[in-house]
């Protein structure tokens, strides 16, 4: 598994006003929608293209296209569905496929509550959404959701991750054969007592809609 930290000012920047407790939900959605579309341009780096013959008023030249089968971008509700619309900037002709997920906050258990994705994915390159990369039992289970249905490159955008997560998901992906790449705005402290990632920036999905009950 790979991580990449995007280390640039203005994702710094961003993320600075967005931990910070005082900022607002629609200031937070914006910046969480700035973040993603910052942190996809690093995350499609690989993103698989073909050669595509074509004709400028020049001349003709070839260029690329993005391959078939399309990318498949896929938010992790609730947090997730907050990085939607800035990721889909970048990759406009992207399929969504959709995954709710929820931990438990006592036992920090995830579950899966509703999917909308294709039975077959193989072949497919994944992009997961999720803000926050805890304690690692969502993304894992996202991951093996996806690449069971056969998805063969998986790519997770996260806004913050906790290196307790980061080991825990290199841990459980052992044996997969299949390439997976985090790529987030920072590797935060550590986790806290109720697995919140310390600083963090709190409840991404509250912060982002309000308090679920
Ligand atoms: O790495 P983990 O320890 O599994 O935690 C991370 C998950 O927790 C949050 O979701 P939450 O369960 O709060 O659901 P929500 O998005 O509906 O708020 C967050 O959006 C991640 O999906
Ligand atoms: O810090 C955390 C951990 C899990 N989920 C969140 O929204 N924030
Ligand atoms: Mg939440």
């Amino acid at each position: 598994m790979r991580v990449n930290v995007v280390n640039h000012p203005l994702v710094s920047h961003k993320l600075t006003v967005l931990r910070d407790e005082h900022t607002d939900s629609p200031t937070f959605r914006r910046l969480t929608d700035e973040l993603v579309t910052l942190l996809a341009y690093e995350a499609t780096r690989e993103v698989r293209v073909d050669p595509k013959p074509i004709t400028t008023p020049v001349g003709p030249t070839t260029g690329v296209y993005l391959a078939q089968p399309k990318p498949m971008v896929v938010p992790i509700l609730r947090a997730g569905l907050g990085m939607l619309d800035g990721m889909m900037r970048l990759l406009p002709t992207a399929e969504v496929g959709f995954l709710g997920m929820v931990r438990n906050e006592e036992t920090l258990e995830a579950s899966t509550y509703a999917e909308r994705l294709p039975e077959d994915l193989s072949g497919r390159q994944c992009y997961v959404l999720d803000p926050m990369l805890a304690t690692g039992g969502t993304l894992a289970a996202a991951i093996k959701f996806l690449t069971d249905r056969g998805a063969d490159d998986i790519t997770a955008i996260c806004l913050l991750a906790a290196p307790e997560g980061v080991a825990n998901l290199e841990k459980g992906l052992d044996g997969l054969d299949v390439p997976v790449t985090v790529v987030t705005a920072a590797l935060d402290q550590k986790l806290n007592e109720k697995g919140y990632i310390v600083p963090g920036l709190g409840d991404a999905g509250d912060r982002l809609y309000g308090v679920a009950h």
